[in-house]
């Protein structure tokens, strides 16, 4: 389990965290989003114990995790996956972290295999692609076999092949019963992989909820398809629906559900050729719930 409870981390003026608390839960892959500089890895960094928090802790199992032992064991984290010694194999790399955390060697050609990587393994590290370097950042993460797995930003440089490799192991890992916590941009890939989703912007909680719940938070829209969109936009608009004419002539319309829409058209006498609703996609819900607390938005305001 990771626990964060009212952490805040300041840079100067700027609140990287701002009393955030939530706890990431075993056999559940929790997903950990907000946009461009919401707080994301600073927070991650803060439960490796890389941050001195202003205010709060982050725990990971109930302790710091600079006061663990032997922390591979417990935790296993990859933050930044170019953060490796390129000179060595990755097999040489492994056998490093292993030594020090007093893992077997048999381990290391074991998390090998599991990340793809034994074809490579005495290749050195320096010319490993990006998504071989996730992928070794990943199995320095396994080699503990811990119960707990943080990943920021695992995806990155992964091809598809890399993406679905990635999702199965992640949902096998949390199936154990692991802890496992993930922050990524492709909100797509995260609806596929996560349970659970916590969502920060601006270092502050913004939602703690189920995947499922997220999207279903908010309505979606109701795709219609007729051969009088301005008579049908007019009428609409006066019962207070907001409507958008999209690229195709369709109009997308909040506000009325399809049944209002479909008795509004048969009154007026105005025929239709589609009625759709549609729910919101996790990447609309993400957008709505962070539009007051994007840092940087498009047209550098
Ligand atoms: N070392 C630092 N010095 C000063 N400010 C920092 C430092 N690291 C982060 N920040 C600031 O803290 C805030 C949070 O940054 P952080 O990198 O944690 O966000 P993030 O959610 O991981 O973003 P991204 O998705 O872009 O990686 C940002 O305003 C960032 O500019």
């Amino acid at each position: 389990m990771i626990e964060v409870r009212g952490l805040t981390i300041r840079y100067g003026r700027t609140r990287a965290v701002d009393d955030l608390t939530f706890t990431v839960r075993p056999g559940l892959v929790t997903g950990f989003l907000g946009p461009n500089g919401a707080g994301k890895s600073t927070t991650m960094r803060a439960v490796l114990g890389l941050e001195s928090p202003d205010a709060g802790e982050a725990l990971v199992d109930g302790r710091a995790y600079v006061s663990l032992r032997r922390p591979l064991r417990t935790m296993g984290a990859l933050l930044d996956a170019g953060a490796v010694h390129g000179g060595r194999t990755a097999r040489a790399h492994l056998g490093c972290l292993a030594r020090s955390n007093g893992i077997g060697a048999g381990r290391v050609t074991g998390v090998l295999e599991q990340a793809g990587l034994a074809g490579v393994a005495d290749r050195r590290i320096s010319g490993f692609s990006l998504g071989m370097k996730q992928r070794l950042g990943i199995a320095a993460a396994l080699l503990g076999d811990p119960p707990v797995l943080m990943f920021d930003e695992p995806l990155n440089g992964l091809d598809p092949e890399g993406i679905r490799w990635l999702r199965d192991l992640l949902r096998s890992l949390a199936g154990e019963g692991r802890t496992v916590l993930l922050s990524s941009h492709l909100m797509n890939e995260m609806a596929l992989t996560a349970d659970h989703v916590v969502v920060i912007g601006r270092g502050r909680l913004i939602a703690d909820t189920a995947m499922n719940t997220l999207a279903g938070l908010f309505r979606g829209d109701v795709l219609v398809r007729t051969s009088d969109p301005e008579r049908l936009t007019a009428v609409m608009r006066a019962r207070g629906a907001e409507v958008v004419t999209e690229d195709d002539g369709a109009l997308s319309v909040h506000d009325l559900d399809a049944a209002e829409i479909g008795v509004l058209a048969l009154a007026e006498g105005i025929p239709l050729a589609e009625l759709s609703p549609r729910g919101a996609s996790l990447e609309e819900a993400f957008m709505r719930l962070t539009e007051d607390s994007t840092e940087y938005h498009s047209g550098g305001r």
